[in-house]
């Protein structure tokens, strides 16, 4: 919804908004270091899965004005520095697209409407910066939206990227994968959809959270210093992603859990390993992450296939994949290996998930001693769609004045 507001203290000054939502993403095959820190261009491709914003989402609204005398960023209700160069460099893309798809329409048209200055509040229904993801929800949905309010049409990825390099899969929905590209310029570096979220309707998306603290070593930094001293990051980035691409999108296509999940599962793990080839090493899991992993691989075991995959980005905490037929009886092994204080239905958040018993066959098989409150909850979800324009105005996070609404 694209709204025209007459400001109220003087009915000459109009101004836009516009509310989008974005969704996160997690990497299947994982995106670890960069050839260009400005452009933000990765060493290796990687490709992710949607998740969908039924459960977890970015919502952003920006207003632009003539009356407005700066550019301002509030962020989950607190206002943030609107200079930071990343925010910086996707405002000037997108302003700088929408004046040349103007100019390049009609010689005439009257451009000075990009010279306002923007407000900019953005929500996220989940941890900021707990590894769940939000810098990718969270730059995707600000460039489409800035995109939607400039008039801005066409491929975006490499917008996002700008902001986050992860966001670039945000702005897909279903399965994506970002092309690493070659040139220098970052032109080639972009995502697109391998598959629609509809593909594969029985996938299902469990974020086991860990821990919901700042992590110790952004993905920033860390993936700088890898970079710099991890010689199996190369060996990663130049022999083993570009087959495990090909891997991947064939199992996706193909429908094929095991290999899907087997391979998820070792990207997951060789990641960490570079984390720990790093000098000095990054450790993003922690015990109860190692548990998860241990737990997982006897479940399988125990069935005597690849039911469910691990997967975990910069932080604690486990992602699974899983079928729609496994989830229940999965969900119940966790509750009863990692048992919870808080009631269930806190405890397990998101799509609905049937409660079943577990056999003490099953409990035995997987022979491990409970722990208590190392999962704070669960969000049970799938794959999604990619962002989208809120239709409703009343869900516009700033108010007639251009600020927050209070109630944000
Ligand atoms: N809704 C948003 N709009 C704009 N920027 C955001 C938004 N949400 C998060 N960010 C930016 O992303 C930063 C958090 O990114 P960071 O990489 O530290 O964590 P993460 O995205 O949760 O984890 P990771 O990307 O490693 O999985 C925030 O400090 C902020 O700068
Ligand atoms: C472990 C990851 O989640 C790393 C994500 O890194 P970011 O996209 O957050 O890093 P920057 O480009 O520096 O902003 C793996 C992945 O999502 O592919």
């Amino acid at each position: 919804m694209i709204s025209s507001v007459i400001m109220p203290e003087d009915s000459s000054h109009k101004y836009t908004m516009v509310t989008c939502t974005a969704p996160v993403n997690i990497a299947v095959i994982k995106y670890w270091g960069k050839r260009d820190e400005d452009l933000i261009l990765p060493v290796n491709s990687s490709l992710s899965v949607t998740l969908h914003q039924d459960q977890l989402k970015t919502t952003t609204t920006v207003a632009c004005c003539r009356d407005f005398v700066e550019d301002r960023l509030w962020l989950n209700g607190k206002e943030e520095d609107i200079n930071q160069p990343r925010l910086q460099s996707c405002l000037r893309e997108i302003r700088r697209l929408a004046r040349k798809r103007r100019s390049d329409k009609d010689s005439t048209v009257d451009v000075s409407g990009l010279s306002y200055k923007v407000h900019i509040c953005s929500n996220n229904n989940f941890p900021t910066a707990a590894g769940l993801a939000s810098s990718a929800a969270g730059y995707a949905c600000l460039v489409y939206t800035l995109a939607r309010l400039f008039g801005v049409e066409g491929e975006l990825s490499c917008v996002a990227r700008q902001g986050s390099g992860s966001a670039c899969r945000s702005m897909y929905g279903g399965f994506v994968q970002w092309k690493m590209g070659e040139r220098e310029d970052g032109k080639d570096s972009l995502a697109d959809q391998v598959e629609p979220e509809t593909h594969w309707p029985e996938l299902r998306v469990l974020v086991l959270v860990v821990s919901a603290e700042r992590k110790p070593v952004g993905s920033t930094s860390g993936m700088q210093t890898s970079v710099e001293t991890s010689s199996l990051l190369k060996y990663r980035a130049d022999s083993v992603v570009p087959g495990r691409m090909d891997e991947m999108t064939s199992a996706i296509r193909r429908k094929d859990f095991a290999a899907f999940a087997e391979l998820t599962m070792k990207d997951s793990n060789q990641f960490h390993a570079t984390c720990l080839d790093t000098y000095p090493p990054i450790f993003y899991l922690n015990d109860v992450s190692r548990r998860v992993i241990n737990l997982v691989h006897r479940y399988n075991r125990h069935y005597g296939e690849t039911r469910v995959a691990y997967t975990f980005d910069a932080g604690p905490n486990a992602v699974i994949y899983t079928l729609q037929d496994h989830v229940s009886e999965f969900v119940q092994v966790v509750c009863h290996f990692f048992p919870m204080e808080s009631n269930r239905g806190k405890f397990l958040q998101g799509l609905p998930v049937a409660s079943t018993t577990v056999s003490d066959e099953l409990k035995n098989a997987i022979g491990m001693e409970p722990v208590s409150n190392g999962i704070s909850y669960i969000i049970s979800t799938k794959a999604g769609p990619g962002p989208r324009v809120e239709e409703d105005p009343s869900l516009h996070l700033l108010d007639s004045d251009g600020l927050p609404k209070k109630t944000v």
